[in-house]
């Protein structure tokens, strides 16, 4: 289907906005009336630069509140209406959207309303122009999409017609079912967002939170399933309004709203994610020396080493890790994620303008291919051959089973970003987000995971209190936390994160815990339905910590009721130097 996008759901200036537009890929675009109107530019240059970069000019918008005015303000805006329709001659644009009337004037009378309608359609059609009426979600008296359709039907003229926009009907709860008794015909236009669930006043949710299709949680490909059953033909239009793609890389987002509007398609094709990861293969650190020493302490050492890049494997247990010495400053560089197809999954990363990144590989190497996530880390498919590379001589015995999940912060205006990256290019389930209080602010964080929790994601938001650099971690699960825990407080206690004993008064007042977990520096959880969570954090080495985790009863969560008295402990106030902790005496 053809591709669309409302210049609103981008920043930067109308001419940056059609060239990003253009370079993500999509056919059309909807002329925002504000974009035009603070261009420089008449509207014939931008007719020609748009057909120079291939766009279409879909739709003109908005033209508000027109329909059921009383008689001296219908006379005003005909006129108001016949310098747009000469404004869009100019564009070279042919639809115009009429959004349902928020004025206190307004009447509330569909037969007016119809009549008002029909004689603005007569005027357009003398301009070669044609007007789609949307319903808005807080329109004064229309504001649900049947009740514009009913309008329409009745003012019955061929060159009027509904503009149906998912957030409009899906954030009232309207159920899009309705939209199959409109003449495919008769729907003139077809704008797509979707948002996260808030309970708000649905204006402000709708000016500021929309997001891509995926990003939110409205079921967005449902509703254009019931539009595409009706016989809609027209494009698929991304209108999205929202604080932080206003301010965000203009060609970021226009390229994220194409990878919500391909992975869209894929589920309207029933096209479910072919290549899940089922697990991790292993996790690489860059490192210029101090994270040997907190992974000594931890029990891991060398076993291999890669032949021609300066890459060692560290192990204990089930767990691998990479360290990488090429790092300035220890960080989380990439993630080995197993994979049952590994091309496949490379592909699909593709489809979704993910490219593969560009690998230096010598001829007897493993193919290991990656591609980069929204925060720039690598994200590797791997099957087993990737071991082979490092010929392992030797078993480390250990507590840990494996990596659990790994942690990674994104700039924060990237965070729906890295939602949709990590649902369409990965098949990770959102688990949900919230809000964790930090001692200098608010971290938004959120949890995606593969169906059976073989791959668990935490995606954090970068902006913490001055000083402080973001973090990552790589969470390892073990089986018995408290017997790592007990070797740990004995042969490396500086390595451990120390907890506030109020913490611990306060942890001892909920739950029946062991009041060894005090000693220990272990953290509890423990959800609904009886799951615990034990778990334990090093201190931080550059831009990474580990965290040590236990799951029990099928736990499914991260601590978050924890994260902040852990937040709290790392912060590092503004000028204490490196914002960091090392080990002790190093
Ligand atoms: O918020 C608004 O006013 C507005 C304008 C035009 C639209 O298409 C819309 O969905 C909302
Ligand atoms: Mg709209």
């Amino acid at each position: 289907m053809r591709k669309s996008i409302a210049t609103v759901s981008v920043s930067g200036t109308l001419t940056e906005k059609l060239e990003a537009i253009a370079a993500a890929g999509f056919d059309g675009v909807e002329i925002f009336e504000n974009d035009l109107l603070v261009c420089p530019l008449p509207p014939e240059e931008i007719r020609a630069r748009a057909a120079d970069l291939g766009l279409t000019i879909d739709l003109y918008q908005p033209f508000r509140d027109f329909e059921a005015m009383p008689a001296e303000l219908l006379e005003r805006n005909l006129r108001r209406a016949e310098r747009k329709f000469e404004v869009m001659e100019r564009l070279g644009a042919d639809l115009l959207l009429v959004c349902s009337n928020v004025s206190p004037y307004a009447i509330g009378d569909d037969d007016l309303a119809a009549e008002h309608l029909r004689l603005l359609a007569e005027r357009a059609a003398a301009h070669g122009v044609r007007i789609a009426y949307e319903a808005l979600a807080w329109g004064r008296h229309v504001n649900e999409y049947l009740h514009a359709w009913r309008i329409v039907r009745q003012a019955d003229h061929p060159a009027l017609g509904v503009c149906l926009d998912s957030f409009h009907i899906l954030s009232r709860g309207s159920d899009p079912i309705g939209i199959e008794a409109v003449p495919g015909e008769k729907i003139f236009f077809l704008q797509l967002a979707d948002a996260p669930r808030l309970a708000m006043d649905v204006l402000q949710w709708s000016r500021h939170y929309r997001c891509f299709p995926g990003q939110g949680s409205f079921d967005v490909a449902g509703l254009v399933r019931h539009v595409l059953d009706a016989g809609y033909d027209g494009p698929l239009s991304l209108e999205v309004f929202n604080d932080h793609f206003r301010q965000a890389d203009t060609a970021r987002t226009a390229r994220d709203g194409m990878r919500s509007l391909i992975a869209l398609e894929d589920t309207l094709r029933g096209f479910a994610h072919p290549v899940v990861p089922t697990g991790f293969a292993f996790a690489e650190l860059a490192d210029a020396g101090p994270l040997r020493d907190l992974l000594s302490g931890l029990g891991f050492a060398p076993t291999g080493s890669h032949p021609t890049k300066p890459v060692e494997l560290w192990e204990q247990g089930g767990a691998r890790l990479l360290l990488n010495a090429t790092g300035a400053e220890p960080a989380l560089i990439a993630i080995g994620l197993d994979s049952p197809d590994p091309a496949g999954a490379v592909k699909r990363a593709e489809t979704l303008l993910s490219p593969v990144l560009p690998r230096e590989r010598a001829p007897q190497e493993a193919r290991l291919d990656a591609v980069a996530a929204p925060d720039g880390t690598e994200i590797f498919f791997c099957d087993t051959a990737w071991l082979s590379d490092f010929s392992p001589e030797r078993r480390v015995p250990g507590e840990i089973t494996g990596v659990d999940h790994v942690a990674l912060t994104q700039p924060w205006h990237q965070f729906d970003e890295a939602a949709l990256f990590y649902r369409s290019v990965l098949g990770l389930r959102s688990q949900g987000s919230l809000e964790v209080p930090d001692p200098y602010g608010m971290l938004r964080s959120k949890a995606m995971a593969a169906p059976g929790g073989e791959v668990r994601m935490v995606i954090n938001i970068a902006e913490v209190g001055a000083g402080d650099l973001p973090r990552q971690h790589v969470a390892l699960a073990c089986d018995d936390l408290l017997t790592v825990a007990r070797r740990l407080r004995r042969d490396h206690p500086e390595l451990l994160l120390p907890i506030p004993g109020n913490y611990y008064d306060d942890l001892e007042a909920r739950h029946d815990v062991d009041p060894e977990l005090r000693e220990l520096g272990v953290l509890y959880d423990r959800d609904e339905s009886g799951g615990e969570f034990w778990h334990l954090y090093t201190v931080t080495v550059g831009r990474v910590f580990v965290e040590l985790v236990q799951r029990k009863g099928g736990y499914d969560g991260y601590g978050a009721a924890n994260a902040p008295i852990r937040l709290a402990v790392q912060h590092v106030p503004p000028g204490a130097g490196q914002a960091t902790a090392s080990p002790a005496g190093r």
